[in-house]
């Protein structure tokens, strides 16, 4: 499990972060969700530890992030970290020689899933594609966390369809994923949990089956709630 708690983060003299907890399990798709600036991404990076907080505590699976801990979970950015000149079956070996967790039967299988053909040059892909890459080298990893940051921004809703579908298959399997998105549309039949982030603190957390059977919302409705009274 991950446990933010009460984690506070400023930039320069800017409050992002003013108290956020909440927790995410294994086996269950967490969804960060909240308008532009409101902090998903520094919550991802906090968890990471690529920004130092300022206060609070994130652990995973009870322990403080460590080096170990970068065997358990990995980050899959907005935006595809290789080089564009290499190709995606350079990217893949990079990821193999760089990480043990690499699993290259799964690799593989993404390949096929995803359509996409080894010799192609990064930097010829379309951005759909190359959203698609990005996410084939994480969720290569055999780790039990994938945090993922904008996995549909800006692509076709083909491609978005065909990401999506990768939430419920067992390339996802029971690991634990929490994705920040604003195509909610998309995942909304995915999703375990929402959390509702604004001025910095979580104003809402829901299991979005359970207020779907209790009360007949669907997140987007919860959504119009919380942010436009
Ligand atoms: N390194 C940084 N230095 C200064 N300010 C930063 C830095 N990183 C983020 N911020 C500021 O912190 C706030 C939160 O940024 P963050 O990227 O976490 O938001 P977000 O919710 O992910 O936004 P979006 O939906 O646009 O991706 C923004 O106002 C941003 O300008």
């Amino acid at each position: 499990m991950i446990e933010v708690k009460d984690i506070t983060k400023k930039f320069g003299r800017k409050q992002v972060l003013r108290g956020v907890t909440f927790t995410a399990a294994k086996g269950e798709i967490t969804c960060l969700i909240g308008i532009n600036g409101v902090g998903k991404t520094t919550i991802l990076n906090a968890i990471m530890a690529l920004t130092p907080i300022n206060s609070g505590q994130i652990l995973i699976d009870g322990a403080k992030i460590n080096k170990k801990s970068y065997e358990k979970i990995t980050f899959i950015p907005d935006a595809i970290t290789m080089l564009p000149q290499m190709t995606i079956g350079q990217s893949m070996q990079f990821m193999q020689d760089f990480y043990e967790s690499w699993n290259q039967e799964r690799a593989t299988e993404l390949l096929g899933f995803f359509k996409l053909k080894p010799e192609e040059k990064i930097s010829s892909l379309s951005k759909g594609n190359t959203a698609k890459v990005n996410l084939l080298l994480g969720l290569a990893l055999d780790v039990d966390y994938l945090l993922m940051d904008e996995p549909f921004s800006g692509i076709d809703i083909f491609s978005r369809e065909q990401i999506a579908e990768v939430f419920t298959s067992h390339l996802v399997e029971d690991r634990g994923v929490i994705i920040t998105t604003h195509e909610i549309n998309d995942i909304e039949h995915l999703i375990d949990q929402v959390i509702l982030l604004d001025d910095g603190i979580v104003v809402k957390a829901f299991n979005s089956e359970e207020i779907r059977e209790n009360e007949g919302k669907s997140v987007v409705d919860v959504m119009r709630e919380v942010y436009q009274q």
